[in-house]
């Protein structure tokens, strides 16, 4: 189990565009394209499953809201942090 993180440390390893709503790490991502949204939640799904870290994934018709958060710790950990780096990293590849 990993730990809880401490609040300045949330804010320091939270990537720039994400925000901390209580115990989840939030980002919406904004798409001209129904599908590319649902072809980018397919792309965040792939990675969750590579990371055994599942996010909540909202598709909208011109955004998709993802929410991170360890469920078992019962709030904020480094698979979150990390798990946003990773999604960052495959949205501007
Ligand atoms: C049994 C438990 O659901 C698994 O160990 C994994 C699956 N994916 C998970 N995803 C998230 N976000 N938090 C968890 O605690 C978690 N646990």
């Amino acid at each position: 189990m990993a730990d809880l993180l401490a609040d300045d440390e949330i804010e320091a390893q939270l990537p720039d565009e994400w925000d901390r709503d209580g115990d989840e790490i939030v980002r919406v991502y904004e798409f001209d394209d129904y599908l590319r949204g649902v072809n980018f939640a397919q792309m965040v799904g792939e990675i969750a499953e590579s990371q055994f870290h599942h996010p909540e994934i909202t598709i909208r018709y011109s955004e998709v809201e993802i929410r991170l958060t360890s469920h078992e710790e019962g709030g904020i950990t480094d698979a979150d942090t990390e798990m946003a780096e990773l999604i960052e990293s495959e949205r501007n590849a």
